[in-house]
């Protein structure tokens, strides 16, 4: 038996800047890891079995087709009873899928010993190595080239979903360039949340503006954040999931409180962006 944690994934930058002639994008993004995630435990079996429990367990997918069980079989793993508690919304563009992954490869090795794929389960899904490494990096390429940040302070941070999925392929084909600048490099390191969000202002989620064209309630998700005053409101990944940045946990609970109360059907979380989840 062994069980991982699987945090969410926050791009609190995403600049796409090329690509390759696979079709694959190149991103340059300053990742981070929520407090909060979706929970991974493995036994031995004969089989290899998913049960899928949790809050958001609806429309998650049981079949082979779960990046759990592609993880498994990515290990050659052929005989596991994992049970993945649902807690981060699907499709969302914080990752739950990725680091589910993620979670399943850490939890499989420890339980059989089995080395980890030397791809870092990119072949799963750009994100799974960052998902992986779970802790802030910078990750570039189409998400295999990860490198350390400098110390982030820990962030109070509300996540808000609106409630509709957005498909990842369709807001890449919808960018307008890609070709965009990076982050400077190296990155300046941060003393505050202020000074950290302050320098985030200047930069970017190039898949924010296709995938507001897309999915309209991503603009209502960030405007009920921005009417909290936060330090900074922005679209994860492709979205639909937007995350506002706070001076402290106080104010962001009071923010998750107040953007609930106004959107009772929304999933709206206050939790902590830090270093290591
Ligand atoms: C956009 C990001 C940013 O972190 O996050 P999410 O919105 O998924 O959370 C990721 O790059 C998503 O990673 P992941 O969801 O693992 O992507 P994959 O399954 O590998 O790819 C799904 C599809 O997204 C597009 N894709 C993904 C990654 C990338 N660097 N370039 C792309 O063009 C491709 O159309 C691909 O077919
Ligand atoms: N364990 C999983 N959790 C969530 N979604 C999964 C999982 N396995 C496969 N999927 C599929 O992967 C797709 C992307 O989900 P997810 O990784 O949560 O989103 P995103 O890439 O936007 O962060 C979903 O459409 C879902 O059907």
């Amino acid at each position: 038996m062994a069980e991982a944690f699987a945090p969410a994934k926050i791009n609190l930058t995403l600049h796409v800047t090329g690509q390759r002639p696979d079709g694959y994008h190149l991103l340059d993004s300053l990742v981070v890891f929520a407090g909060i995630g979706d929970r991974i435990a493995v036994a031995p079996a004969d089989d290899l079995t998913l049960t899928v429990t949790g809050p958001m367990a609806a429309g998650v997918p049981t079949d082979g087709s779960n990046l759990v069980l592609r993880a498994a079989r990515a290990m050659g793993v052929t005989g596991a009873a994992i049970t993945l508690e649902k807690h981060l919304p699907a499709a969302a563009g914080i990752g739950g899928g990725s680091s589910d992954a993620a979670a399943t490869l850490r939890a499989l090795a420890g339980m059989t010993g089995r080395e980890v794929p030397p791809d870092r389960g990119l072949s799963l899904g750009a994100d799974v190595p960052v998902c992986l490494a779970a802790r802030s990096c910078r990750m570039r390429g189409v998400g295999e080239g990860l490198e350390p940040v400098p110390d982030l302070p820990p962030l109070a941070a509300v996540l808000v979903n609106p409630g509709c999925a957005v498909s990842t392929p369709a807001v890449f084909r919808a960018l307008a360039a890609r070709d965009n600048p990076p982050m400077p490099d190296p990155l300046p390191s941060f003393d505050s949340p202020r000074t950290l969000a302050g320098w985030l202002a200047d930069q970017r989620n190039d898949l924010e503006a296709p995938a507001l064209a897309a999915a309209p309630p991503v603009a209502e998700a960030l405007a009920a954040l921005r009417a909290q005053s936060p330090l900074l409101a922005r679209m994860s990944g492709s979205g639909a999931t937007c995350f506002s940045l706070h001076e402290s946990s106080a104010s962001a609970e009071a923010c998750a409180r107040a953007v609930s109360a106004a959107h009772p059907d929304w999933w709206v979380r206050a939790t902590t962006f830090a270093r290591t989840p």
